[in-house]
């Protein structure tokens, strides 16, 4: 059998942002409307400040206006809300993003539900996570919708292919399953209590695995000629004692029994960061009560 294709998330969320650019400039054009986005970034994890200056790049690259707020580790929640609260009142400030996780003395849930949801660019919040569930406009979760558009692009309709979720977060697994709902698919959603794992995933036309677990998901897990996608970002310890990045599935096992696999890195990393770009853009438009641009690539 020949090897899997391998989806090129990294180049696909170069065009996406390329559009992105594109639907920016022509708002400021048209409407005098820049998008703005702000982010906020609580403590020093040095992942997480990796991201943030990668997300405060690429919406400059975009046209877009950046506004990064770092806080220190010690910051109280009333504080953060405070900061919340400032942001959803700020005009030029269309999309909001808290970086998760936060300090173990804020309540991360209280949190995402003050951000305003017409600003939720995560869509975390409990409005935005309630109406993707029941089919309305939402904002949907950016690691979800790259991997949607993905597979979209890759395979067309989805109607009627079985897909297994790996995973049950409120950020990835679950409202991936939601989308893939909303496509028709036929949905699993696994978890760590699941029994036998390795017989659920080998169902699945569409295999999405969103766990932290490096290279969990083995080669005979894998149905022959399935969609693969890899969500997971798991830092490991490489040779010569540097790190490197690997996915949640192991992939030289994966590539040579599944149709199509998405690679970590440069997979659905890209996307997401591209994926809020989109959804900052789209705020910015219904705040004017301007429709969002169709950016289907
Ligand atoms: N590419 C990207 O942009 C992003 C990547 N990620 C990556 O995706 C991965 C998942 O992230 P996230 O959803 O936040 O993680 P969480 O830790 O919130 O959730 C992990 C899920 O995996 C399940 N799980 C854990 N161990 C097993 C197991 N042995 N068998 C089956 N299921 C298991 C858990 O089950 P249970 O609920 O039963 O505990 C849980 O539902 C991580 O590697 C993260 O770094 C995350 C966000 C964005
Ligand atoms: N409020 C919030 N929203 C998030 O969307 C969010 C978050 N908090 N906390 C952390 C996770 C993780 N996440 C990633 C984004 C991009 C890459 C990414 O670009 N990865 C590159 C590699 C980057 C590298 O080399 O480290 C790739 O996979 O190719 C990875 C992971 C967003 N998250």
């Amino acid at each position: 059998m020949t090897d899997a294709s391998i989806i090129d998330g990294k180049a696909f969320a170069a065009r996406l942002r390329e559009r992105v650019g594109q639907e920016v400039a022509r708002l400021k054009d048209d409407a005098g409307l820049t998008p703005g986005l702000a982010v906020v970034l609580v403590g020093e994890d040095p992942a997480s400040q990796v991201y943030v200056r990668n997300k405060g790049k690429q919406t400059l690259e975009a046209g877009m206006q950046s506004f990064e707020h770092r806080l220190s580790e010690s910051t109280t929640q009333e504080e953060l809300l405070d900061l919340v609260e400032t942001l959803n009142a700020d005009p030029e400030v269309h999309g909001i993003l808290v970086q998760l996780p936060l300090p173990e003395q804020i309540d991360s849930a209280a949190v995402l539900d003050t951000i305003d949801p017409t600003k939720d660019v995560d869509g975390f919040h409990v409005i935005n996570a309630g109406r993707l569930a029941t089919g309305q406009d939402a904002l949907v979760p950016c690691t979800p919708l790259g991997c949607l558009m993905l597979l979209r692009h890759h395979l067309g309709d989805l109607s009627g292919q079985r897909a297994v979720v790996v995973g049950r977060s409120n950020i990835v697994g679950k409202p991936l399953a939601q989308l893939l709902l909303g496509e028709s698919c036929t949905v699993t959603i696994a978890h760590s209590r699941t029994r036998d794992l390795p017989a659920e995933c080998r169902n699945a036309d569409i295999l999405v695995a969103a766990v932290g677990r490096p290279k969990m998901v083995k080669g005979d897990w894998i149905k022959p000629g399935a969609t693969v996608i890899d969500v997971g970002i798991n830092r490991v310890e490489g040779e010569e004692g540097k790190t490197r990045l690997v996915g949640d599935v192991d992939f030289d096992e994966a590539v040579k029994v599944a149709g199509a696999i998405t690679p970590v890195p440069g997979g659905i990393g890209p996307m997401t960061i591209a994926c809020l770009l989109a959804n900052t853009l789209t705020a910015a438009c219904r705040a004017r009560g301007l429709p969002a641009p169709d950016l289907t690539l």
